[in-house]
């Protein structure tokens, strides 16, 4: 089993602009670009492969666009998804509804999903407290309730955003299932480190 590639299916989700397309450009390019924001439309995937335990596993990362117009499809992205980064802005109560929204589709249709819910844009309320619209222990109890994880990152600073994604891939390594699913794994080892297949991002 040492050294096998796998490949988990990683779901991005949120309303439109809370920052999924920006922690994605963070995790895999370094880079934050601020210029306009310009929404996703469909969705884009990339591919990273990391070490985790001396594991070799690599993420395949689905981008979805937030947009309520695109609902129909950010569904079928989300299919047979072992992990889900569901994303709302800290400075933005609207955009932990609809947190709520995507954790109830998952919870009814992928149950074995593994629900990671990351407040974006921590920069912002760490510049100016007052900015902050959701209470951390608020999704804390949340995130206990449904038996998911929380986080807060910044695209803009990097905070906090390779250790979601490395968590992302620990907690499968980690997983009960993780033999079975390793030899089920597609062997991307022809693709190099990270990979953009589709990109839908205008
Ligand atoms: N200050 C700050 N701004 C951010 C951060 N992340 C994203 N933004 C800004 O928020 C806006 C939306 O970011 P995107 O990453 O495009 O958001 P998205 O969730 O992918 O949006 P959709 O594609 O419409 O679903 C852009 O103007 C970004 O520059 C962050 O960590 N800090």
């Amino acid at each position: 089993m040492s050294g096998q590639r796998v490949d988990v299916k990683v779901v991005m989700l949120g309303k439109d602009a809370v920052g999924k397309t920006s922690l994605v450009e963070r995790y895999i390019h370094h880079r934050f670009l601020p210029g306009p924001y310009q929404n996703t439309i469909g969705a884009a995937f990339v591919a990273k492969a990391m070490c985790v335990r001396g594991q070799n596993v690599t993420l395949g990362i689905w981008d979805t666009a937030g947009s309520e117009r695109y609902e129909a499809m950010s569904r079928i992205y989300y299919r047979g998804a072992r992990a889900a980064i569901v994303c709302y802005d800290l400075t933005d109560s609207s955009s932990f509804e609809r947190v709520k929204f995507w954790v109830n589709e998952l919870k009814n249709c992928e149950d074995q999903c593994q629900i990671y819910i990351c407040g974006t844009k921590s920069d912002l309320v760490e510049n100016d407290k007052a900015l902050r619209q959701i209470d951390y222990h608020d999704v804390q109890d949340y995130a206990d309730e449904i038996n998911a994880r929380v986080c807060e990152t910044s695209s803009k600073t990097g905070q906090s955003v390779d250790e979601l994604f490395q968590k992302v891939a620990e907690d499968f390594v980690n997983c009960k299932d993780f033999e079975t699913l390793a030899e089920k794994g597609v062997d991307l080892t022809q693709k190099r480190n990270a990979t953009s297949y589709t990109c839908c991002h205008h």
